[in-house]
C-alpha cells in the first residue's frame, strides 16, 4: 500500500514538473503521444528542462538528490544543460536525534556507550543523507586518550533505498520500453549502478578500508593527512576514525592570512590526485571543497587533509592502458589513433567508420591546442572525448568516468587557488613516467614477472596436454587445441617484445654513448 503511495507521488512530482514532456518527443505509440500531449495541457513549464529535472528530484527526497548527483557526472550519457542543472543538487536534510546515534553506536558495540567512548558530543559535526558525525573522546588499546570522529548511518535507510530504487527500477523499464531517446540513457543500468553505489555507501566498514588502503598508499608522499581508522571500533553502521583539524579549503584568506603557500598548495593537489590516479590506479573520487580541509599544525602546517571515502575510482590495467594510449595519442594530435583505439576495444560498434569518428575527436581536441599548453585541463579533453563518444554509442565505462570528473574537480580547485597554476607542468612528469611504466621496458619486465609462475606452471604440463589433445582430437579438438595456440602465441608475443625491447635498450644504449662521444649530451 505505502509501496503505491509513494509511487502516486513520484507520478505527481513529474506531472506537476513536465518531466513527461522530456520523454514526449521520444514516444513511439501515437496513442501514448496523443496522451502525453493531452496531459500537458494546462501546464506552463516556463522553466528549463534541467531546471524543472533539478527541483524535481529535490521533492522527491534524499535519494533522488543523490541519484541525481551521482547521474550529473554521467556527461557521456546526459545533454550537458541536464548534468549542469543536476551538479547543483545539494544534500539538505537535518540531522537526526543524538539518542538515534546513539542507540545504533550501542547496538552494534553491545555495550552502553560510556564503556565505548570516554565522552561523546551529542551535537553532531556535520550531517548528510546518509549518515552523520558526532566527536568523541576513546581510549585505545595502549590506554592512550584519542580524539575521534564518529560516523554514524542515519537509521532505518536501508528499508527507504529498497523502495525507492524499485520505484526507480520500475520506472527505467517504462522510459526503456517507451522512448527511443530514453533507451539510449540506458536507464536500467544507470539504476544498476546507482543501486551498487548506495548500497557501498551504507557499508561504513567499506569506507574504512578506503581509507586504510588511501593513508598506506598517501604515507610517503608527505603532502597529506588521512585520518587513521579505529578497526576496533567499526562496524559496518559505525566507522570510527582520527579526528582531524583543518580550515576548509575554500577559507582561502584564513589560509593565506595563516601564512599558507597557496600556489604550492595548488600545485600539491594536482600532485596528490595523479599519484593516486596514474601510480596507485586508486584514487579518492568524492574530492569536492567540504571533503577537502588544511593543516595549520606545525609538525604537518600546510598539508591537506583528506575526508569522506565513501567513493574511491580504481583503474585496472585496461584502463591506464586506455588512458597511456588515448593520452599520448592526443597530445602527438594523432586522431585517427584515439578513434582506432576506440574501436579497438570494442567500445564503439564496430560498423562505425574510422574517419567520421575521427572527425568529431579532431572537432572536439584541436580547439585545445589553440592555448597555452599549460592551460589544457585533462579533465576536459576526457569530458569533450566522452561527449563525443556519446554521440558513436560508445559505452564509457563507470571508472572513467569517476575519473573524469574528479579530474575536473582537481584541476578546478587547483585552478581557484593559483589562476596561474601549469597544469601542465605539473602533470606532465607523472604522465611521462606512468607512460614510460604502461608502454616501455619496465611495463613488459613487470608482465614477464607476473606471467613467470603461470609459464613455469605451465611448460612441464605441455607434452601432457598435447598428448591428450591428439588422443582427443575426434572427440573434442577445438577448446583445448585453441589453448595451446593461444598459449604459444602469448609466448611468442612475449618473447618477441623481449627480444625487441632488449634490441631497443641496447640500441637506446648505443645512442647515448655516441652522443656522449660527441659531446652532444
Ligand atoms: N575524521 C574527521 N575529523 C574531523 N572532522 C571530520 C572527520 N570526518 C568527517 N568530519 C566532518 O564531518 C563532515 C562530513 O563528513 P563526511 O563527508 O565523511 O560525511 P558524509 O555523510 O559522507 O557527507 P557528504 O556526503 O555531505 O560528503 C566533514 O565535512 C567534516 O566536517
Amino acid at each position: 500500500m505505502k509501496h503505491w503511495a509513494r509511487g502516486a507521488t513520484i507520478v505527481w512530482v513529474v506531472w506537476r514538473n513536465g518531466l513527461d514532456q522530456l520523454l514526449l518527443d521520444g514516444l513511439q505509440k501515437p496513442g501514448l503521444r496523443w496522451l502525453a500531449r493531452a496531459l500537458t495541457l494546462g501546464r506552463r513549464l516556463h522553466k528549463p528542462r534541467g531546471q524543472r529535472l533539478r527541483e524535481a528530484l529535490e521533492q522527491l527526497g534524499p535519494i533522488f538528490v543523490k541519484f541525481g548527483q551521482v547521474l550529473s557526472t554521467r556527461r557521456d550519457l546526459l545533454p550537458p544543460d541536464i548534468a549542469d542543472e543536476l551538479a547543483l543538487l545539494q544534500d539538505r536534510v537535518p540531522p537526526f536525534a543524538a539518542d538515534v546515534a546513539v542507540a545504533t553506536i550501542e547496538r552494534a558495540f553491545r555495550r552502553p556507550i560510556a564503556e565505548v567512548f570516554e565522552h561523546f558530543e551529542r551535537v553532531p559535526v556535520a550531517s548528510a543523507s546518509i549518515a552523520q558525525v558526532h566527536f568523541a573522546t576513546l581510549r585505545d588499546r595502549t590506554g592512550q586518550q584519542r580524539e575521534v570522529a564518529v560516523k554514524v548511518l542515519r537509521p532505518g535507510m536501508l528499508p527507504v533505498i529498497e523502495k525507492d530504487l524499485s520505484l526507480m527500477r520500475m520506472m527505467a523499464s517504462w522510459v526503456e520500453r517507451l522512448s527511443a531517446d530514453g533507451r539510449r540513457l540506458k536507464p536500467r543500468e544507470v539504476v544498476a549502478e546507482f543501486d551498487n553505489y548506495l548500497h557501498d555507501e551504507l557499508d561504513l566498514v567499506r569506507e574504512a578500508a578506503n581509507a586504510a588502503q588511501l593513508r598506506r598508499n598517501m604515507a610517503g608522499l608527505d603532502l597529506v593527512l588521512i585520518p587513521e581508522i579505529f578497526w576496533d571500533y567499526c562496524h559496518p553502521e559505525v566507522m570510527v576514525m582520527q579526528r582531524m583539524d583543518g580550515v576548509p579549503i575554500s577559507q582561502v584568506e584564513r589560509l593565506r592570512a595563516a601564512g599558507v603557500d597557496i600556489p604550492k598548495l595548488a600545485r600539491d593537489g594536482v600532485t596528490i590526485f595523479f599519484t593516486q590516479v596514474f601510480r596507485d590506479g586508486f584514487f579518492h573520487a568524492d574530492m569536492h571543497p567540504g571533503n577537502i580541509q588544511v593543516s595549520l599544525d606545525p609538525v604537518s602546517f600546510g598539508r591537506y587533509i583528506s575526508l569522506d571515502f565513501g567513493i574511491v575510482g580504481t583503474l585496472t590495467e585496461f584502463d591506464k592502458e586506455y588512458l597511456a594510449q588515448n593520452f599520448t595519442a592526443f597530445f602527438r594530435r594523432d586522431y585517427k589513433r584515439v578513434a582506432e583505439l576506440h574501436i579497438e576495444s570494442g567500445w564503439v560498434p564496430p560498423e562505425t567508420r574510422v574517419n567520421e569518428l575521427e572527425a568529431a575527436i579532431r572537432t572536439v581536441c584541436e580547439p585545445y591546442f589553440d592555448r597555452p599548453l599549460k592551460e589544457i585541463s585533462l579533465g576536459m579533453v576526457l569530458m569533450r572525448l566522452f561527449q563525443t563518444s556519446r554521440r558513436f554509442n560508445v559505452e564509457i565505462q563507470p571508472q572513467l568516468v569517476l575519473l573524469q570528473k574528479t579530474l575536473l574537480n582537481i584541476e578546478g580547485l587547483g585552478r581557484q587557488l593559483d589562476p596561474d597554476l601549469d597544469l601542465w607542468s605539473t602533470a606532465k612528469p607523472f604522465l611521462e613516467k606512468w607512460m614510460l611504466e604502461q608502454m616501455g621496458p619496465q611495463r613488459l619486465w613487470r608482465e614477464l614477472r607476473a606471467q613467470a609462475p603461470h609459464y613455469a606452471q605451465m611448460l612441464p604440463e605441455l607434452p601432457l596436454l598435447l598428448h591428450q589433445y591428439l588422443r582427443q582430437r575426434r572427440t573434442e579438438p577445438a577448446p583445448l587445441m585453441r589453448e595451446l595456440l593461444e598459449a604459444q602465441k602469448r609466448t611468442n608475443r612475449l618473447l618477441q617484445s623481449l627480444i625487441y625491447g632488449g634490441l631497443g635498450f641496447v640500441l637506446g644504449l648505443l645512442v647515448m654513448q655516441w652522443l656522449v662521444r660527441l659531446r652532444l649530451f
